[in-house]
């Protein structure tokens, strides 16, 4: 029995997410992310191509590295303008009723009590269809949006990470007993008052007394996803996500990612087959070859390269305007993502010329798994990804929204359902139950936020 694939497509509440200089295109939309119906619609597509869920992207500072300065992501719409990824997923889950969603938010500039009860009203409204796609942030700007005069450090972020992801399982896990709400009209109860408890967390970044303020939802705890995969960041996903969003363009670094993670999470107790690993899938497809081929230099024709150095400087903490095009470029340890830093450098086979990075960065696809063709090349593809990295799926990238989605759902989708690789039809459950079977709408026992639970004293 093949194993079967799992698909998001991967977004952010703006103009220019990832295809910069797309906006120019006549046949894109995406200028119409401002109006409610742009995003019921593709969750509506979304939904007829039974995707698993939409994965929202959000960052809070502009990129501001490239040049010195945030001109060129303005002038080009590098993820500004950019609105809040949350509240466009109610109006998507009144319109839909399997696709579920993943909102990013950032552990360095939220605070866990109003994150914690955030999350469990989508996850109340969602019937459990909800994820949390934890960041620590990468951009200096963000910092200095929230009272800071520079990032905290790298690793230190992900400490803080720990920390408050600790603080989000006493609320969602432990505050509230499974029967605390009794809603008895003749004693006068709504809640049990025995039943609901204090956290009195009090840690070196976060002090919070608790109860939560909200009651159990269908999965308590959001499937927790992650996306950062340098050291730290697997270590991080190792213990406590249950989908990996991995960087790291090629097929080998992919593999190695995906195994080490795995990998950690066995050797602290943690079922690895309780973890699904994604990596960005970019696909142009057409009914021919050559359709697809004539798609791709159309798209090619307008996509910046000015945008995406604008986007990979915010990324990494390369500044490219910077450096002379025969130089090589080095890895430097810089407190910006080290997945994006290390991937022209100590994750790539040959040290690689500014000139050549550049040319790989301005080549739609240069960053990650790349295919255009026809629907059944497409398929071969993501299934070779599959089968060579031990991966469990991908985030689809759009190009023109929603014609990339679209196509892919009118033409790919068919092919891999005919090759049993991926759903014909949902089942009813949350998406928890989705990524991981039937009956586990909650964290499974081997998770740390299960420790929380059915404890009277959480602190
Ligand atoms: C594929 C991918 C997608 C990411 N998406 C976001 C995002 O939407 N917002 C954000 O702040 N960081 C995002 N990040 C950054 C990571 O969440 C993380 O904060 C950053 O990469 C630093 O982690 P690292 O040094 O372990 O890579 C993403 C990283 C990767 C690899």
């Amino acid at each position: 029995m093949p194993k079967k694939i799992h698909l998001n497509a991967f977004e952010m509440n703006c103009v220019g997410h990832i295809a910069h200089g797309l906006w120019r295109h006549p046949a894109n939309t995406r200028h119409r992310y401002t109006d409610v119906r742009y995003w019921t619609e593709l969750a509506e597509l979304l939904e007829r191509g039974k995707f698993d869920a939409l994965f929202l992207a959000d960052v809070v500072g502009v990129y501001d590295v490239y040049k010195q300065g945030p001109e060129t992501a303005i002038r080009e719409a590098v993820q500004i303008p950019c609105n809040d990824p949350l509240l466009v997923v109610p109006p998507m889950a009144l319109a839909t009723r399997h696709l579920a969603f993943a909102v990013t938010f950032s552990t360095t500039y939220e605070k866990p009590f109003a994150h914690a009860r955030r999350m469990s009203t989508l996850d109340h409204l969602t019937q459990g269809r909800v994820a949390w796609n934890v960041v620590t942030s990468y951009l200096p700007s963000a910092a200095r949006n929230f009272g800071l005069n520079r990032m905290i450090a790298h690793d230190e972020r992900y400490e803080i990470a720990d920390e408050f992801l600790d603080v989000s399982y006493k609320l969602w896990e432990g505050s509230w007993e499974d029967d605390a709400v009794v809603r008895d009209a003749g004693k006068g109860i709504y809640t049990d008052p025995g039943k609901v408890h204090l956290i009195d967390h009090d840690g070196r970044y976060f002090k919070v007394a608790g109860p939560h303020l909200s009651e159990p939802s269908a999965q308590r705890t959001p499937v927790i996803y992650q996306a950062g995969s340098s050291s730290r960041g697997r270590a991080f996903a190792a213990k406590h996500a249950e989908a990996v969003f991995l960087g790291g363009g090629s097929t080998e670094a992919l593999k190695r990612n995906a195994d080490d993670i795995r990998k950690q999470a066995a050797a602290i107790g943690r079922n690895p087959a309780h973890i699904k690993l994604l990596t960005g899938l970019l696909a142009i497809v057409g009914r021919t070859r050559e359709e697809a081929k004539r798609k791709y230099e159309d798209f090619q024709a307008l996509y910046s390269l000015e945008g995406v150095l604008a986007h990979y400087g915010g990324g990494s903490g390369y500044d490219l305007s910077a450096y002379a095009p025969d130089e090589v470029l080095t890895y430097a340890e810089t407190d910006h993502g080290r997945t994006a830093a290390a991937q022209f450098t100590k994750d790539s086979p040959r040290p690689k010329t500014i000139r050549e990075v550049k040319e790989t960065l301005g080549t739609l696809g240069g960053r990650g798994l790349f295919v255009v063709g026809t629907p059944e090349e497409v398929a071969d593809r993501i299934q070779y990804w599959v089968e060579a990295t031990g991966i469990d799926g991908f985030n689809v990238i759009q190009i023109l929204s929603p014609d990339t989605l679209r196509d892919f759902i009118e033409l790919v989708v068919p092919v891999l359902q005919r090759r049993g690789v991926f759903r014909e039809e949902y089942e009813e459950s949350t998406l928890r139950e989705r990524l991981f079977g039937a009956g586990n709408s909650r964290l499974p026992d081997d998770h740390p936020g299960a420790a929380y639970r059915k404890q009277t004293t959480l602190t």
